[in-house]
């Protein structure tokens, strides 16, 4: 964030001045937004930087224990320079947060500078190899030219004045960082699975008869069934990272144009696709790891890991709730133009169904069941909408309707998210595929569709309330999906073999290429401290004086 924060909120001559310094790591720095009081709610931010125009600085202070940073990724120890998000108050007034360029330790020593208080937040979940820090100042200052001065200035004589620009550069440096986040969930997942898929058929557990041999765990429903989605789920967030990437480069095109038509809706994408993606990738990962049984707990199977870096990714740059809100408010407004007649952009268009009246006959077929997640989150939204319009009747005011109306907001973004997820995935692949041979089509193909069927079997109460399926049809899918499996089955380590991740990547005793897995479990085990001597001095202090009753 410190880079593209250079990038995004400089002007190009403080561009020139930084830039050459951070690429060249003759500084190092993070970006500390977070307070110990508020996250998601920025406005309540309460670092105050004040400008003196006798010295021509901002005085940074942390007015109370709440406004000190929290969270930082290498504040703690490591980075000298700081971007620091504070109330700006200039000539009395406050003009609310804006970022500054704060050095925070010397250059030589890297003694924290005087005014400067700074130390680590403590262990963590995971990411414990990152010195997460708090921050806090006393009358602390910073000359003027630290203010990033892209979209607002103050002036030598404490002038403030605001750049007028549309919010393209915000925006950029907010899509770069969730096109990053979404590849990087399908990079961790694609990870998890192989590591989980290459344990499932070296691990030999239970015989169907007395007699037989044991089989491969990989050849259980179930085990499939926990397994063959977590490899569909990397591809469609691979695939939808690269989609998202070229939706926003076309929108940037577009402004240049002078378009900003497609900016509200390249926003709503990328909030849903990052809180989506990285909560899938979270729970899958868990998934993996019970698919693990036992050594997917220890820490030399790499799950633990994944899982502890990957849930974070679900709380930090936007938390999963509030990304999902912000899409919802993009789909109430697309809903009222429906209404109003207006066209839509392209990723909502669908939404036109809810004014059929009628529930979308079931087919079956991929582009069908597509359809009915479309379907499903044009009824969801128009429920929601229902059901905020009858709060409003009741004399509430929107922002009470609104907050009531979450929870059925927070589904309707996520149906909605799924449906453009489930539609990217399978063009995507068409799209790639068109020179491929018949079976890499075909394995291909069996992955969307596992991914379809998944999520349409996940959600039948829904599909039940918006579409004609009928219970016979669910049997049927169900049946499909099951074969679907056993379809796969034969290529799955092939298939997590072609994400072609080195043994050094996947650090895992349970998913390295050569599966010697109880080998590896068993040299990983040797390297527990314990395992050093004999007897742990803790025998003679405590366990044999308890043992013979002289404790
Ligand atoms: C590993 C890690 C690294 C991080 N790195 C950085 C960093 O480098 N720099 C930095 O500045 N920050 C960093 N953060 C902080 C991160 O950005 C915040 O944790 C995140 O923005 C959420 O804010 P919060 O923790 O204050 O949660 P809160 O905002 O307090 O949220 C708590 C709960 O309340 C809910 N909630 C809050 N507001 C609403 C609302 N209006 N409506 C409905 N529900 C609501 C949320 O959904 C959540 O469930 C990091 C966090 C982690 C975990």
């Amino acid at each position: 964030m410190f880079v593209p924060t250079l990038m995004g909120q400089c002007t190009p001559e403080q561009q020139a001045y930084w830039l050459p310094r951070a690429l060249d790591m003759q500084i190092i720095g993070t970006y500390a937004q977070t307070e110990l009081g508020h996250g998601t709610f920025i406005r309540g931010l309460e670092t105050t930087a004040t400008y003196d125009p006798e010295t021509e600085t901002f005085v940074m202070n942390s007015p109370t224990l709440t406004s000190y940073k929290w969270w930082a990724g290498g504040l703690a120890k490591t980075v000298n320079y700081c971007i620091v998000v504070a109330q700006l108050y200039t000539k009395g007034v406050c003009h609310g947060t804006h970022p500054f360029i704060v050095q925070i330790r010397d250059e030589e020593t890297h003694m924290p500078r005087p005014g400067v208080k700074v130390g680590d937040i403590g262990p963590k979940l995971g990411f414990n190899t990152a010195d997460n820090g708090y921050l806090g100042f006393d009358n602390y200052r910073i000359p003027r030219d630290n203010m990033m001065m892209k979209n607002a200035q103050v002036l030598k004589d404490g002038t403030y004045v605001k750049v007028a620009r549309h919010g393209k550069a915000t925006y950029g440096t907010m899509v770069f960082v969730r096109v990053l986040l979404v590849n990087e969930a399908a990079f961790n997942l694609a990870k998890a699975c192989t590591i989980a898929v290459r344990y499932s058929a070296i691990r030999r557990q239970c015989s169907p008869d007395s007699e037989g041999s044991e089989l491969q765990v990989l050849d259980y429903s179930t085990q499939q069934h926990k397994l063959f989605i977590c490899i569909a789920t990397a591809h469609a967030l691979q695939l939808n990272s690269t989609w998202l990437w070229k939706t926003f480069s076309d929108t940037l095109a577009a402004i240049k144009q002078g378009n900003v038509d497609t900016l509200p809706e390249l926003h709503a994408l990328s909030s849903c696709l990052k809180a989506l993606s990285t909560a899938d990738a979270a729970s899958l990962i868990e998934q993996c790891r019970h698919a693990c049984g036992g050594h997917g707990y220890m820490m030399s199977s790499g799950l633990p890991y994944l899982y502890a870096f990957v849930t974070a990714t679900r709380t930090y740059e936007g938390d999963y709730t509030i990304l999902l809100l912000q899409t919802a408010r993009f789909l109430v407004k697309a809903y009222e133009q429906v209404e109003a007649g207006k066209p839509l952009t392209p990723t909502v268009s669908y939404l036109s169904q809810a004014f059929t009246g009628k529930k979308l006959p079931w087919d079956s077929s991929p582009d069908g069941i597509i359809r009915a997640f479309q379907a499903l989150a044009a009824g969801k939204l128009s429920s929601t909408v229902k059901s905020l319009r009858k709060r409003l009747e009741s004399g509430l005011s929107y922002e009470q309707a609104w907050e009531l109306s979450t929870i059925q907001l927070n589904g309707a973004a996520e149906a909605h998210c799924r449906a453009v997820m489930s539609q990217n995935y399978k063009s995507e692949i068409e799209r790639l595929t068109v020179n491929s041979s018949p079976n890499v089509k075909l394995v291909l193909q069996q992955l969307y569709k596992v991914y379809l069927y998944y999520w349409a079997l996940e959600r039948t109460g829904d599909l039940l309330l918006y579409t004609s399926i009928s219970e016979s049809d669910i049997f049927e899918l169900q049946l499909r999906y099951e074969g679907l499996l056993k379809e796969i089955r034969p290529n799955a380590v092939g298939i997590v073999d072609a994400f072609d991740l080195r043994d050094e990547v996947l650090h895992s005793a349970l998913g390295s290429y050569d599966g010697n897995v109880y080998e590896r479990l068993m040299a990983e085990a040797q390297k527990s401290p314990l395992n050093a001597e004999p007897v742990n001095q803790t025998f003679h202090t405590y366990l044999k004086p308890m043992m013979k009753g002289k404790l």
